[in-house]
């Protein structure tokens, strides 16, 4: 059995897969709050992602009635580029700081601007890879600017899953998937990149983890954290990565030709490269690398099912009446067209862009209208990131939907129809999770063998290496009224 953490941005999930019969044997969420008290601020206690896997672990162990000794490895997902500070007492120093977070704007900008201006060239250039304000570096010079005394005490620092490795291990290290969404990584070379490093502080480079390949443990469990989860001390923990890297494993997106595609707080589009692509002319493309050895390519969104939370809630729309409101409007939503940018955009790349709703009318203005109009607009926002895959040379004739928002057979219908690609729905939507629990399997297996190096695409399920059944089509009545509704969206877009 191998257990898998992924821990998002609204939740933890925490799963349980048995490897001889493949299938989850128990899962388990724990949600987690926000903090965001200032306009931007989107921040979390990594105390309650701890909290949340201590109870997730507990609840699938009780819930699949088995001895913990059964557990062979762990593997951990978590939200990319959010910041963690440890002191040299490994006290935690502040709050995290996300991926949504924007208020960090005006220090990246300065930096980038500065740093330009220092080397002649921008830093892209060096990291290939464009940097938005989700990034880490965003994160860390708004400390550095704003709490000048926490930067000082700063002795280590963690993406969100690294940091929970290194709770569950006492190891401190990094992987490359994750690293590669620092903005001070160099994906050509994979390594940390010692120009942006030095122009952000020239002791940093001393602090930063070691780096790690895919395959490798990030450690052990330790006898203190064993205890705290009930589970045996010493199994693999395995290097883990960001959650998009993590669901392209549990997706089977580990080879080139396959496109994925995430419904959770972000919207995200992802495929595996075997080389690093060159994003110059499109740097929507953050080409990152993948925590399964090679790149990953993705497109993100700021808004998916934050933004329509939120209308759902202000308009007093429970969760299951969503389906009901989907099928129950038409394409177009009546007229109305939504940009979601509730919390700033990513595609474009306007973290300070607002929210709107157009085309309002006494007549089309209700309930079923909006919250469609929302919907469609995260998914136009997601059919463009497809678009521009296209314009990079990446094709794709499937799609593989995951995240919270795939639960909906309505929704991904309407992405079926707006992208005109199949839409498959992998039979474990938590495809972070489950990722997590395939790469620890695959940790596990070389570290049982060593010498013989087993590829992961060896351990992936049948259920990921024969994924055409249940595909959902393009309907073509609905994709031609789309076709000029999505063209529309596209022109009017608020610049
Ligand atoms: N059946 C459903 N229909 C539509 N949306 C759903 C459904 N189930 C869950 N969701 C959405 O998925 C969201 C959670 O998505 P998730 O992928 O877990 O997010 P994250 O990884 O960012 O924490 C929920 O807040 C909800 O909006
Ligand atoms: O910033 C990105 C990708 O670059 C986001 O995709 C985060 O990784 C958060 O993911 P979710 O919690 O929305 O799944």
């Amino acid at each position: 059995m191998y257990l898998g953490i992924d821990c998002g941005t609204q939740g933890t999930k925490v799963l349980l897969w048995d490897a001889e019969t493949e299938r989850v044997v128990a899962s388990s969420y724990h949600t987690c709050e926000l903090i965001s008290d200032r306009p931007g601020q989107k921040e979390q206690h990594p105390a309650a992602w701890l909290d949340a896997i201590k109870k997730g672990v507990q609840a699938v162990i009780a819930r699949a009635g088995i001895a913990p000794e059964q557990i062979a490895a762990m593997g951990v997902s978590g939200q990319q580029h959010g910041l963690v500070l440890l002191d040299e007492q490994d006290a935690l120093i502040r709050p995290a700081k996300l991926w949504c977070d924007t208020e960090t704007v005006p220090e990246l900008n300065a930096f980038l601007t500065r740093f330009n201006a220092a080397m002649g060239a921008p830093v892209a250039h060096f990291t290939g890879i464009h940097i938005p304000v989700a990034f880490t570096l965003a994160k860390l010079l708004w400390v550095k600017e704003h709490e000048p005394e926490a930067y000082q005490r700063i002795a280590k620092l963690f993406l969100p899953h690294e940091y929970v490795n290194y709770w569950l291990t006492g190891h401190y290290c990094a992987e490359y998937g994750d690293a590669s969404g620092t903005g001070w990584f160099d994906t050509y070379n994979r390594r940390w990149c010692k120009e942006v490093v030095d122009a952000i502080d020239p002791q940093l480079m001393a602090k930063l983890p070691p780096l790690i390949e895919a395959h490798q443990p990030a450690g052990y469990l330790s006898a203190a954290s064993a205890v705290l989860l009930g589970l045996p001390e010493g199994i693999p923990v395995s290097s883990g990565g960001g959650d998009n890297m993590m669901s392209a494993i549990g997706t089977g997106n580990i080879a080139p030709g396959i496109l994925t595609m995430s419904l959770g707080t972000s919207g995200t589009l992802f495929t595996h490269a075997a080389q690093q692509i060159e994003t110059q002319h499109h740097p929507d493309i953050n080409a990152f690398c993948s925590s399964s050895g090679g790149w990953l390519p993705l497109v993100s969104t700021m808004n998916v099912t934050n933004a329509i939370n939120a209308f759902r809630e202000v308009m007093d729309i429970p969760l299951v009446e969503f389906e009901n409101y989907l099928n129950n409007s038409e394409p177009g939503a009546g007229g109305l067209w939504c940009y979601p940018w509730l919390n700033g955009a990513r595609l474009p790349n306007r973290p300070d862009a607002t929210a709107s709703v157009m085309g309002i009318t006494s007549r089309n203005f209700n309930k079923a209208n909006l919250l469609r109009s929302v919907v469609e607009g995260v998914t136009f926002k997601l059919c463009k990131g497809i678009e521009i895959f296209q314009q990079c040379g990446l094709h794709f004739d499937q799609l593989r939907v995951i995240g919270g928002g795939a639960n909906s057979q309505a929704w991904c219908q309407l992405i079926a129809d707006i992208s005109g690609i199949e839409v498959i729905r992998p039979t474990v939507s938590d495809a972070g999770a489950l990722g997590a629990a395939l790469q620890a399997r695959w940790c596990n297996e070389n570290l049982q063998q060593p010498g013989e190096m087993i590829a992961l695409h060896e351990i992936l399920p049948a259920s990921l290496r024969d994924i055409g059944r249940d595909a959902i089509l393009p309907c073509p009545q609905q994709r031609a009224i789309y076709q000029p509704i999505y063209a529309r969206y596209h022109q009017n877009m608020p610049t």
